[in-house]
């Protein structure tokens, strides 16, 4: 063959992988195929503000005088649901949840009032639930809302980290102290956070430790469906216990 003229010929070393591959169906996971549907009607509410008797009753008196009378739907479902999965917590088929429901239909304290319920009682202070929403003010509304169910009803301690009016080094001090003879302790039961401070605290804060965490919310979810910003979230997946993930 000359040399300066292209071959026009193939020689075919091998047929095997040129099968054409069958197409999957695409299957969407059963809890998105099959959802709850819970009524987004808020004007003919069916619960009354006393009627779920696993809530304390010093949670049903803030609620009451905050004006509720009537548990709004998804609160309605999650509420009871929650809390008594929780009380079989080990069982992780049970406990993950994905909740769509449109604004202003109360779905922070559907997860507020289960997760103060849960963790009033303990017998030492330890991280185990984390809150994660994208902004800083979000972040501050929701902290808001903890600290009013909390306050002079439950020995529960909820903390906002918030890079905007403390550093990094005080904010650790807050969060986690060293023990001489027990080592790393936890401050906090309950933390509030954007996923940068998170990060942060994860990568710099010593002692810092999600192995106890219960409840780990990420509010707002669909924000960080940025897969590029979301490597927050591979380091908090490697944070948690083995047991909790
Ligand atoms: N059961 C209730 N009865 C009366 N008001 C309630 C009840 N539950 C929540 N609210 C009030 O309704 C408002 C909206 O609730 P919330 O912020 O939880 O909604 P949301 O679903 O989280 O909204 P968003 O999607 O904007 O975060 C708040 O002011 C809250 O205090």
């Amino acid at each position: 063959m000359d040399s300066t003229t292209p071959s026009s010929e193939f020689t075919l070393i091998d047929t095997h992988g040129f099968k054409k591959n069958k197409k999957v169906k695409r299957v969407l996971p059963d809890w998105l195929a099959k959802p709850t549907v819970v009524s987004v009607d808020l004007k003919h509410l069916e619960v009354p503000i006393d009627g779920i008797p696993e809530l304390d009753p010093a949670l049903v008196q803030k609620l009451k005088n905050k004006g509720c009378t009537h548990f709004f739907p998804v609160q309605n479902q999650l509420v009871p649901w929650i809390i008594k999965t929780q009380k079989h917590w080990d069982y992780r088929w049970l406990r993950d949840l994905c909740i769509s429901a449109p604004t202003g239909s109360g779905k922070t304290l559907s997860y507020v009032l289960p997760i103060i319920q849960t963790l009033k009682t303990f017998s030492r202070h330890q991280l185990r639930a984390l809150i994660v929403l994208p902004t800083k003010d979000l972040a501050a509304q929701v902290y808001k809302v903890f600290l009013y169910y909390i306050k002079n009803a439950f020995d529960l301690r909820v903390l906002l980290l918030e890079s905007k009016n403390m550093t990094l080094e005080k904010e650790k001090e807050r969060i986690v102290q060293y023990d001489s003879s027990i080592g790393w302790i936890d401050l906090v039961d309950i933390i509030v956070t954007t996923p940068g401070r998170l990060v942060d605290h994860l990568y710099y804060t010593e002692g810092f430790s999600l192995k106890n965490l219960r409840f780990l919310v990420l509010d707002e979810a669909d924000s960080f469906t940025n897969i590029l910003q979301n490597e927050w979230l591979h380091k908090v997946n490697d944070s948690l216990g083995s047991l909790h993930k």
